[in-house]
Parts: structure tokens; sequence; C-alpha cells
């Protein structure tokens, strides 16, 4: 599904300008990374789509059509949202975590139990974890199920929230691997919000760069993020993040 961002703003009730005035397309299919150092409006711009915060102003519009005209909660359901932690019902079973949303959308109990099952193969989980609860399960077995719980409902579009924050480096590329493939298999339209630019440039089709005051610094294909930074705040942000090649070796000459 193609989103739209249609000069979106939004300055929240305190005076807080969250998002300045962006325009953003994300394309059907692609995963379109946001990236910027903290309070640059990453959150507020990606909750827009499923309507956890209404712009002031703009538009956005899923296949054209504006979300304003969509009920709440059940364009909440429609879309998968997946946060820091997994976002897990903590009294649930992984199986039923996952099998929740389309049981609230009418789907029957075991035909919801029995597509959830299924999904846990797809998202890399032994079927042996589906009676645990959340806090039996690994960081990154907890991330996984919440990609599961995410796509249960066959949302065409994933929302993911900084998910993978909290985990140790190689289960992070692990999950960051997983979500390419789930991309892929699914074809279903990613938008990812991290502060991590390695993490931008690993997952990314696109990188949306945002800047302080919610504004777009430049939306490109990570070589043209890291070859041709749109302006030195971008190649600033680029060059904070990156690892410093040089300074590792120095130490390790030193040492
Ligand atoms: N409910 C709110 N009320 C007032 N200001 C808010 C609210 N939510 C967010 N903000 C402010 O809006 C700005 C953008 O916040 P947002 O969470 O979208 O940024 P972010 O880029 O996702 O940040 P981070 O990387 O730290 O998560 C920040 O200045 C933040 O303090």
């Amino acid at each position: 599904m193609t989103i739209v961002f249609d000069h979106v703003s939004k300055t929240y009730d305190d005076g807080t300008i969250g998002v300045g005035d962006v325009s953003l397309t994300v394309r059907d299919g692609e995963v379109m990374v946001l990236v910027g150092p903290s309070g640059s409006g990453k959150t507020t711009l990606m909750r827009m789509v499923n309507r956890m915060v209404e712009p002031t102003s703009g538009r956005v519009l899923i296949d054209g059509r504006d979300v304003r005209g969509r009920d709440p909660i059940a364009l909440r359901r429609s879309i998968g949202y997946v946060i820091q932690g997994g976002g897990l019902l903590p009294h649930r079973t992984v199986v039923d975590n996952i099998a929740t949303i389309p049981m609230l959308n009418g789907v029957g109990r075991k035909r919801a139990r029995d597509h959830a099952m299924g999904l846990l193969g797809k998202v890399g989980l032994d079927a042996s974890l589906a009676g645990r609860y959340p806090a039996q399960l690994s960081g990154g077995q907890r991330q996984r199920v919440g990609v599961a719980r995410a796509l249960a409902a066959d949302a065409r579009i994933l929302l993911m929230d900084e998910p993978f924050s909290a985990v140790d480096p190689v289960v992070r590329r692990e999950l960051q691997n997983e979500v390419r493939r789930v991309q892929h298999d699914f074809g279903v339209t990613v938008v990812f919000v991290t502060h991590d630019i390695n993490e931008a440039f690993f997952l990314a089709d696109r990188i949306a760069l945002l800047g302080d005051g919610g504004v777009l610094e430049q939306v490109d294909v990570p070589s043209r993020i890291l070859g041709t930074p749109a302006n030195e705040r971008v190649r600033a942000f680029v060059e904070a993040g990156r690892p410093r090649m040089d300074k590792g070796v120095r130490c390790g000459l030193a040492v």
C-alpha cells in the first residue's frame, strides 16, 4: 500500500512542534526508514498513519484514501504496529497474543490460533514456544512475537517504532534480516523508526532523514544519503553514527 504524507504538521497542545511541514511518499512494498536525532518527530510522523496522532494540518493518504475518513479502531487493527519490547499482553500466551487481533476482527478462535501457529515459523520461532507467556521469552523472541502479531491480521502496512533498540547486536541483526525477509515474503509496506543510522542503512530501501523542528532534511536511497548528503546537518548526522574505523585502527595500534 502507498502512504502519502501531504504537507502534514503537528503542534502539540503545549506549543511543541512535533512535525514541521512534511511531504513524503512511502511506496507500495518499500521499507522506508525514518531516522533523525531525538525529538525530530519520527514517532509523531509515523503515528499519523494509524491515527494515534492527528495532524494539525495536512493529510495522510493510504492508497489515495484520507485516513481521517476511517474509523480509528478499524484502521489500527488493519495496520501492524511493533514497538520496543513487542508490546505483548503479559497474561496471554504467545499463540493467543498473535491470535488476538484476528479474533477481535471476527475470525473464529480455532482458525485464528491455527494461523498464529503458522506465523510462528515465519518469524523464526519454534512452535514449542506457543504456550509460553511473554515473561518466559528472551527479548529477541518477544520482538519476533510482536512481528508475528502485527502480521496476523493480514496487515499490508507495518509500523515499527525502534523495535529492536533493547536487544543485543547479534540478535538485532537477525531481527533486521527477519524484517527484510518478512517484507519480501508478505510484500508489506514498512515504516521503521530508528535513531541508528547503521540500522537505517541496513534495512532501508529509502531513508527519510528528519532534523530538529520536525523538518525533512533528505529522502533518498542509503547510498545517496551517504554519498551526497543534502546539507551539512545530514552529513554530520551520518558521520556521527558511522563506525569510526580510523579511530579503531589507531586504538588497536596504540595497545
Ligand atoms: N504528547 C506530546 N505533548 C507535547 N510534546 C510532545 C508530545 N509527544 C511528543 N512531543 C514532542 O514532539 C517532538 C517530537 O517527538 P517525537 O517523539 O515524535 O520525536 P522522535 O524523533 O520520535 O524522538 P526519539 O528519537 O527521542 O524517540 C519532541 O520535541 C517531543 O518532546
